[in-house]
């Protein structure tokens, strides 16, 4: 079990997608409550995979191997449909989003159809109106929108104004400021340092824009190949003390990695590989085994 101590707590986790080598081999993460966490890597090093096993969408491995809240990320629904445990990612199509919400299951919500703002926020129910009109406010969102015809950034305030209704407990965020305007982007930013420092709330935020980000996040989490490099307090980040803004330092740490990558030797595959049957792996166990929601 996790200790109290910690929000997420992620202990010798292995993870593998079918037919593929481990992406995860045992991992491990701390995370405290209050802590606004970035999630840094280069595309493909593993941060999606991580936010959705983190939001309970994968099963990996037995019940204590990733808790969140001190539950069972994949096994304690509960935290989802409480909402304490919220995730926010994923391309939101002009056809389907995702985004949690008790009135649509599976975090999915179809957007084909002349739905309105309105119709889409109002529909979920439980909610705060103080907390709705802030967030509405916030995301400047005009209620009459038709969710068919508005810009990608206008869908975005929506998707983000549902995943935002429920006070979480803990915030899983995949890249989802990328359509705002910056105007909309520093007042959500504002709005989620609020809800960690009044709230204890945690949030785990997997970006490649790091603007305002230096003053803004409390850790760092920067992960290659599904391994975590490095994982501290933003003020114990060497790089960052002697003036290096937080762009320049995760490229170079961008840069020296393809650099390493470049030096390894091409392995020839093994006996294993080379008469392994198409579709299987030698890598695969149950444990390896990814269930997907
Ligand atoms: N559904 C899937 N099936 C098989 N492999 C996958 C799947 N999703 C991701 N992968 C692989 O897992 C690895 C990690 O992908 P992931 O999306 O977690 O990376 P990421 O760090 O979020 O990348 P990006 O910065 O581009 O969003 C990649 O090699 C990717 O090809």
């Amino acid at each position: 079990m996790a200790s109290n101590s910690s929000s997420i707590k992620v202990c010798g986790m292995q993870f593998s997608y079918e037919a593929q080598t481990p992406l995860f081999y045992d991992f491990n993460l701390d995370i405290s409550p209050g802590s606004r966490c970035l999630l840094v890597g280069a595309n493909g090093s593993g941060k999606t995979t991580l936010l959705k096993i983190l939001a309970g969408k994968h099963m990996v491995g037995g019940r204590d191997v990733v808790q969140v809240l001190s539950g069972s990320a994949f096994h304690d629904t509960q935290l989802v449909c409480s909402g304490d445990l919220a995730y926010l990612g994923g391309s939101w199509s002009k056809t389907v989003g995702c985004a949690w919400s008790p009135v649509y299951s599976e975090g999915e919500i179809p957007l084909q159809g002349d739905f309105s703002a309105e119709h889409m926020i109002f529909g979920v129910e439980g909610i705060d109106p103080v907390r709705r009109e802030k967030l509405i406010e916030l995301l400047d969102i005009d209620l009459q929108w038709r969710m068919h015809k508005v810009s990608d950034g206008q869908r975005r305030r929506v998707q983000i104004c549902l995943g935002l209704l429920h006070p979480f407990q803990v915030l899983l965020l995949d890249e989802v400021t990328v359509d705002l305007d910056v105007v909309a982007r520093v007042d959500l930013l504002d709005f989620f340092k609020e809800e960690c420092d009044q709230r204890g709330a945690t949030i785990v935020y997997a970006t490649h824009i790091f603007d305002g980000l230096e003053t803004w996040a409390t850790h760092l989490a920067y992960i290659q190949d599904g391994e975590l490099k490095r994982a501290k307090k933003l003020t114990e980040v060497d790089e960052l003390k002697s003036s290096a803004n937080l762009l320049s330092v995760v490229e170079s740490w961008l840069r020296s990695e393809t650099k390493t990558e470049k030096k390894k030797p091409i392995k020839p595959p093994t006996q294993t590989q080379k008469t392994s049957p198409i579709g299987t792996s030698p890598f695969m166990s149950s444990r390896h085994m990814a269930y997907y929601r």
